[in-house]
């Protein structure tokens, strides 16, 4: 698609390109099946105008991982939105089954030129700055498992509500592996739940069952199942009653010290990561890591 092309093609960022220290390819991968790119919508908007509140539906079988493509649709999408003077909340939530995203798609990361990581590294970023800096009341509407990057994707939202049922879990898992969670992952989790829980959670790659989650404060809410939507929707009548400017204010003046810290170091931020994740050994745990998910599923 046309709209696709252009936002990616302003993604790449030309000091990436002639950086030769990144100039290697990673190795190919030889047992990982390449899903089809899909051309069917990653993301369906439900927007209503009399309420002003829009619901993103991911919908990206199996996992919701968040490849390129799904990104790139995913700030798309949440562009509109934030231009629309008339939409003032947005709940993110999930159309696969028990999932509510599997984070950063891996294979986006693995086997893929530096020039393809930075492409990919910048949309991630794009994202989480859109997200975490908007305007409008955010709820994430969590209907599923949420490792790694899907935390982070919630995290962003300004509240948290999560099925309460054990087989899910939620957290940043990125040390189990192998890889590091970089500074703004880090700060968005430890201006949500404090420094102590934060590193914990970080060293150790936990993932927390929903009760655990919201002892900790990473999710607001624990509601049953079949009314994570509904109590959403509840929620953002509430958060809707209170003035809006000054409550975008405060929103932005408890989060504007993390976001400025990546708006200014972005191209740096671009680079440690492609040049960490196109490391031999890195590559070699994301395909271990691949490898256990498959024997898990055998
Ligand atoms: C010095 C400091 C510098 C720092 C620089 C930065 C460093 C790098 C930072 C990178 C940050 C990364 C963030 C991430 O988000 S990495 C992704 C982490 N995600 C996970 O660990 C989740 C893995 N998945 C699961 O646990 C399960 O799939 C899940 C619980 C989500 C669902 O389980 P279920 O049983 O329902 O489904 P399957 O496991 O059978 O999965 C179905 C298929 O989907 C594939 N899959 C799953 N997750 C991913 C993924 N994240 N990316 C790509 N593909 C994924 C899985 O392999 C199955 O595929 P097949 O059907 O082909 O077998």
């Amino acid at each position: 698609m046309a709209w696709r092309a252009a936002l990616r093609s302003k993604a790449v960022i030309p000091a990436l390109l002639s950086c030769s220290s990144h100039g290697r390819l990673c190795a190919s991968p030889t047992f990982i099946t390449q899903r089809n790119n899909s051309t069917s919508p990653k993301i369906k908007v439900d927007y209503d105008q009399t309420t002003g509140v829009a619901v993103m539906h991911m919908q990206s079988p199996p996992v919701n991982s968040l490849s390129l493509d799904f990104l790139t649709e995913l700030c798309i999408s949440l562009e509109k939105l934030e231009m629309d003077k008339g939409c003032r909340g947005l709940i993110i939530t999930s159309n696969q089954p028990k999932v509510f995203s599997a984070g950063l798609d891996i294979l986006e990361m693995y086997g893929k030129s530096p020039e393809h990581c930075g492409e990919f590294w910048k949309v991630v970023q794009e994202m989480w700055l859109k997200l975490y800096g908007s305007n409008m009341v955010t709820i994430a509407a969590i209907n599923g498992s949420s490792p790694a990057g899907g935390c982070l994707l919630s995290l962003t939202c300004d509240y948290r509500i999560m099925a309460d049922n054990p087989l899910y879990s939620i957290g940043l898992n990125e040390t189990q592996l192998g890889i590091v969670a970089p500074f703004w992952f880090k700060e968005t989790m430890v201006n949500t739940v404090g420094h102590r829980n934060t590193e914990v959670a970080l060293q150790l790659g936990l993932l927390y069952k929903p009760a655990e989650a919201l002892k900790i404060g990473l999710v607001d809410q624990l509601v049953p199942e079949d009314q994570v939507f509904s109590v959403a929707t509840q929620t953002m009548t509430k958060w809707l009653t209170i003035p809006e400017h000054a409550r975008q204010i405060t929103k932005s003046m408890m989060r504007n010290p993390t976001i400025d810290k990546l708006r200014t170091n972005r191209e740096a931020d671009i680079q440690n990561f492609v040049s960490f994740i196109t490391k031999e050994s890195i590559q070699k745990s994301l395909r271990m890591y691949m490898e256990m998910l498959k024997q898990r599923k055998a």
